[in-house]
């Protein structure tokens, strides 16, 4: 505990003054620069039992256990993998883009389970060729061996799922699995939301709308996932040019590049505990680099 206030307290000073109002070796929170936010100050240290001496005009970030304020003060290692559900329903690029990093050290989770309403998908086949288990969601007349939305979350949790990450799934993700992964649910959409988005907009028909709209721009949306399609949460946006002979298919193939960069810096935030929700309830990604940097 001492050695962790004495690091919070050197690369904090002179920015904030904190101490500890009583002696909770369980409990340990501190206080870090964040330009330009205004987050709930003292409804949080009041939370964490931090007393807040001088306050900063720059606002604070916390964590509530000593293992992950020490990891967010020196390395990931103390922050648990996180264990991630992907929903695919077509070729599986993005899904094979986060598997291969969480393979490497770029994520820190892994993919536990993939689910499908398409088992004979090129993700589905991608996860099968490498012992990843495939679940069919949702049921229905076509697919009676689909889950119930209820199944589907009985499952996830049995399987301690941590994060659903869906990658390019093409139905709509019930309020059940919304309400049962708060602020833990993702979706990446090819078009700068909130234009070009909602039902309908998928695939090359959401490239086909960008270009007979004249938008000189377009990019990959990564958003959080409410119960309406494309509205939730807009977490991270890539821009690219859209060219004045563009096909549909190009368009798709240099969003497509973005996509799979974004998603995974994205995926990597979230697994690393790096979200940050401004007040205004827009989450924010702080800097694995320069903690004081937010975007
Ligand atoms: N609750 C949510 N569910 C889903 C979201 C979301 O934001 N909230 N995002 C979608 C993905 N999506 C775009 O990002 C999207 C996918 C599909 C459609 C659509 O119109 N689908 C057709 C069916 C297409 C098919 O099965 O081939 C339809 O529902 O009629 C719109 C947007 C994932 N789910
Ligand atoms: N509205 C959802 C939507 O259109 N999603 C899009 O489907 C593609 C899936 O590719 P992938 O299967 O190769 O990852 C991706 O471009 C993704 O953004």
């Amino acid at each position: 505990m001492e050695s962790l206030s004495s690091t919070l307290l050197t690369r904090l000073s002179p920015i904030t003054n904190i101490s500890y109002t009583s002696q909770k070796p369980q409990v340990s929170s501190f206080i870090v620069s964040c330009p330009k936010l205004n987050l709930r100050k003292s409804h949080l240290a009041a939370k964490l039992g931090l007393h807040i001496i001088a306050n900063d005009t720059r606002g604070f970030k916390f964590r509530n256990s000593f293992q992950e304020a020490e990891s967010y003060v020196g390395s990931k290692s103390a922050i648990r993998r996180k264990r991630l559900a992907v929903f695919v329903s077509g070729g599986g690029s993005n899904f094979r883009s986060i598997h291969e990093a969480t393979l490497g050290d770029s994520v820190h989770g892994d993919v536990v389970v993939l689910v499908t309403d398409k088992p004979g998908c090129g993700g589905a086949e991608y996860a099968r060729n490498n012992g990843i288990p495939v679940i069919l969601f949702p049921k229905t007349k076509s697919s009676p061996d689909g889950l119930s939305a209820d199944d589907l979350v009985a499952t996830l949790r049995n399987l301690n799922v941590d994060l659903v990450l869906l990658a390019g799934y093409l139905k709509l993700i019930p309020s059940e699995l919304v309400q049962a992964y708060p602020r833990s649910i993702l979706n990446i959409h090819p078009s700068l939301l909130p234009a070009f988005g909602g039902k309908g907009f998928y695939g090359l028909k959401v490239h086909r709308s960008v270009i007979a709209s004249g938008a000189r721009y377009s990019g990959p949306t990564v958003h959080f996932v409410d119960e309406h399609f494309d509205t939730g949460r807009i977490l991270a946006q890539r821009v690219v040019p859209v060219l004045p002979n563009d096909t549909a298919e190009q368009l798709a193939a240099r969003v497509l590049h973005e996509e799979h960069e974004v998603y995974v810096e994205v995926v990597s935030a979230l697994c690393e505990e790096r979200i940050v929700w401004r007040e205004d309830g827009v989450p924010l990604i702080r800097s694995r680099e320069n903690p004081d940097e937010y975007s």
